[in-house]
């Protein structure tokens, strides 16, 4: 079967889950310098999930717990060494335009303008120049890029390129969007605009979304449920629901003591050092290393 078809054959019921990822492992053989046996380590381990439709799934854990490796893996970009992804009961085999991405260093294609840039996905999908410039208008207003159409990603500044991109991903229509540390790359004030937008147009558009991030606050701010990785190799450490009310970008939610507690209780997941000392001994970075990731955190 080619990339991105999806295997109806095994289709199954799937409750009331978007998305179910069972067992999911992947291994990666890594060479070494000195021409010896090239070693197998496992990135991730196990990992079971499930996600609703519409949901909002944040993923944080250390640098190296397999983060990206899981998204590259619903994206189906990359398949796991065990274990299979289904979405509404069709087993993942590859890329697809029902899965949109998002990814930190924005990939627009610089010789496009804006408007071609978000128009990408519809031309794969052969959808006529009129609708084309249709549809690419409605999620260029969306992300509040009115007036930068023509414009080329040169020209724009990091959040504008970070709005295209979702522009983009939207534009196509795809049932789960997921995103990569999306806006690790802009200032801290565009960030917490992005933030809020992102939950507006989730709002809007009700899509099911995975979010990877570094930071804790982030996660708490967007998602319905943080599953917070550990390392060594990459297991769900645990699911935390974040239980607060929304829309969180009408309130000062940050402030409340519902968001630290859970920002506390997801910190403390992360830095229980024993466990990352205790994993360490098996297999790993050296522990600095790990620790330092959350002290930025
Ligand atoms: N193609 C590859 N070959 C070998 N090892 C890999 C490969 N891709 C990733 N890894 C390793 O797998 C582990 C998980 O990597 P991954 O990029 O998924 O982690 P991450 O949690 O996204 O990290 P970060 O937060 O730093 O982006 C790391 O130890 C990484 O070095």
């Amino acid at each position: 079967m080619a990339a991105g078809q999806s295997d109806t054959s095994e289709r199954r019921e799937t409750d009331e889950s978007k998305i179910i990822l069972e067992n999911i492992s992947q291994v990666y053989r890594r060479k070494k310098s000195n021409g010896e046996v090239p070693s197998e380590f496992t990135a991730l381990s196990n990992i079971n999930m499930k996600v609703k439709k519409g949901e909002f799934v944040a993923i944080v854990g250390p640098s190296g717990c397999g983060k990206s490796t899981l998204l590259d893996i619903l994206a189906g970009l990359t398949r796991p060494a065990s274990g299979e992804i289904h979405i509404d009961g069709k087993k993942i085999t590859g890329p697809a335009l029902d899965r949109g991405i998002v990814l930190q260093g924005y990939a627009l294609f610089p010789w496009r303008t804006v408007r071609r840039n978000v128009e990408f996905g519809l031309e794969v999908k052969n959808v006529p120049k009129e609708e084309r410039k249709d549809i690419s208008q409605h999620f260029i207003r969306l992300v509040g890029l009115d007036g930068f159409e023509n414009r080329y990603p040169l020209e724009l500044s990091g959040g504008m390129k970070q709005r295209v991109a979702i522009a983009r991903a939207l534009a196509y229509d795809p049932e789960v969007l997921l995103m990569d540390e999306p806006f690790a790359a802009v200032d801290a004030q565009t960030r917490e605009t992005l933030q809020d937008e992102l939950l507006r147009i989730w709002d809007e558009t009700k899509k099911t979304i995975i979010f990877v991030t570094h930071s804790i606050d982030e996660a708490v701010y967007l998602a319905d449920r943080v599953a917070v990785l550990t390392t060594n190799p990459g297991t769900i450490r645990e699911i935390v629901a974040t239980n607060l009310p929304r829309p969180r970008y009408k309130s000062d939610i940050r402030s409340s003591a519902e968001f630290s507690w859970t920002r506390h209780k997801i910190k403390e997941l992360l830095q229980d050092k024993n466990d990352i000392i205790e994993r360490k001994q098996v297999n790993g970075p050296p522990v600095a290393d790990v620790i330092s990731t959350f002290a930025s955190i």
